[in-house]
């Protein structure tokens, strides 16, 4: 057998490599600070500094999905542009092992004159293909943007949507080994969507070493192995995913910055731009077509729920494309202050949903003697793909349940419980 020393010691190599890496901006309060500064070269100092990244420390194995996570402003998206190279260290070392491709601002690098054929060129070239690899690969990105009858008009006359297609398109098409995300899981809208989420998954399956960053814990907790925690541009904790999203969700409810930060459920709005079809649903896409609350069998969007006696039935009805795989649904109980106390969800439960040959269906979630204690809730219904992880679509606080308590018990839920007198054995 003929080992290869070299190879061997490459594939041990880390695919992404960080030491003290740091990142400080220059804040000017106006913009003729700027010129004093560079006037004075140095012998006073007009700006303020801002330090969106502090030591930062890594070492990411080939094949590993790394979750990124932290509050907004926290440095995510400035250490995914130093790993990518768009932005230079003000200290430290950053190395990167492998073929690089970033999901950062879609479409940065297009021109708006040129057509969407000529950016394809240029983009793939800056993405490192050659020009026969990009003449090989063209059909294919344009069959996969699905925008072919507008690949000649200049991209300065597309639509947000298109031109998103076009930018995923090129980056996906160079085949990474690394692959860095920010915020763009969900890519474009409808069928596109979840047809760029399956790339991003196929290239998980294959090995390839991916890290993104996401505001949907629940998201990163599906996809990744391992989870960075970055807050105040300072790495708070690193290491298994559950423990990190753990952490994050404590640092988040005891923060008093709590409201503001809670994407942390299965987040955006996401709603089909494409035409639905007769039956209602877009191609290779889901919605949710009705949610509807009702308590002891009275439908309420504000309603008196009496503490551990009422019955909260969640009805969620949605249409999807029979083509695809049915989808799960998801609902959650949040405090008013945004945080998320509880929530369920088919696939959990291992329940799979049914529909008609059109792909409508229906389902209930049903809360039984509703532990909550006194305060004020709400309800969100989430409608995601097979595995639970790509999200279709979302209901955001579509009932407010007003929970009344006898007694005078505190906190948010009652536990089953029982007393046992202690007779000292
Ligand atoms: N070009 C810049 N000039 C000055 N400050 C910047 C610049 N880019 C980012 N910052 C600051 O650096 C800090 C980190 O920003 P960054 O965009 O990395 O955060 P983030 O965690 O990705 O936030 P979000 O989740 O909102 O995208 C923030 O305080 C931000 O205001």
């Amino acid at each position: 057998m003929n080992l290869d020393i070299s190879q061997i010691s490459a594939s041990l190599q880390p695919a992404v490599y960080t030491h003290d890496l740091g990142k400080c901006y220059q804040l000017y309060a106006q913009p003729k600070d700027r010129l004093k500064q560079f006037l004075w070269r140095g012998r006073r100092r007009y700006y303020r500094e801002l330090w969106a990244l502090q030591k930062i420390n890594l070492e990411i194995m080939p094949g590993e999905v790394i979750g990124i996570i932290g509050r907004n402003g926290s440095g995510k998206s400035t250490l995914l542009q130093l790993i990518c190279g768009t932005l230079t260290p003000t200290c430290g070392k950053v190395e990167v092992n492998g073929h690089l491709a970033a999901l950062l601002e879609l479409g940065a690098g297009f021109n708006p004159d040129f057509t969407g054929r000529e950016n394809i060129w240029l983009n793939a070239a800056i993405l490192g293909l050659t020009q026969e690899e990009i003449a090989d690969r063209i059909e294919y990105i344009i069959d996969f943007s699905e925008i072919r009858d507008f690949i000649d008009q200049p991209v300065k006359t597309y639509s947000s949507g298109m031109y998103v297609r076009l930018a995923f398109s090129v980056a996906i098409s160079i085949d990474p080994d690394i692959l860095i995300i920010d915020e763009a899981l969900s890519v474009g809208d409808g069928s596109f969507a979840r047809k760029s989420f399956n790339r991003i998954m196929q290239l998980k399956e294959r090995g390839k070493t991916i890290l993104f960053c996401s505001h949907s814990l629940f998201q990163i907790e599906s996809m990744c192995s391992r989870a960075l925690w970055i807050n105040q541009g300072q790495l708070m904790a690193e290491g298994d995913v559950k423990h990190v999203v753990s952490a994050y969700q404590t640092f988040l409810d005891r923060s008093v910055l709590a409201t503001s930060e809670q994407a942390t459920a299965p987040c955006e709005d996401v709603m089909p731009a494409d035409t639905p079809s007769a039956g209602g649903y877009v191609s290779g896409h889901a919605r949710l077509d009705k949610v509807d609350v009702e308590i002891e069998g009275k439908s309420s969007r504000d309603a008196i729920v009496k503490s551990g006696q009422s019955t909260v039935r969640v009805k969620v009805s949605f249409v999807s494309d029979p083509a695809i795989p049915c989808p799960t649904v998801a609902v959650t109980l949040h405090a008013m202050d945004g945080r998320m106390l509880t929530s369920a969800a088919t696939w959990e439960d291992q329940v799979t949903l049914e529909r008609t040959p059109n792909g409508a269906g229906q389902i209930s979630a049903v809360f039984e003697c509703l532990p909550l204690l006194k305060g004020e809730y709400l309800i969100s219904v989430y409608l995601l793909c097979e595995q639970g992880i790509h999200l279709y679509d979302s209901a955001s606080g579509v009932s407010t349940l007003r929970v009344q308590q006898e007694g005078r018990l505190q906190g948010y839920f009652a536990v089953p419980h029982i007393w046992r007198i202690d007779d000292g054995k």
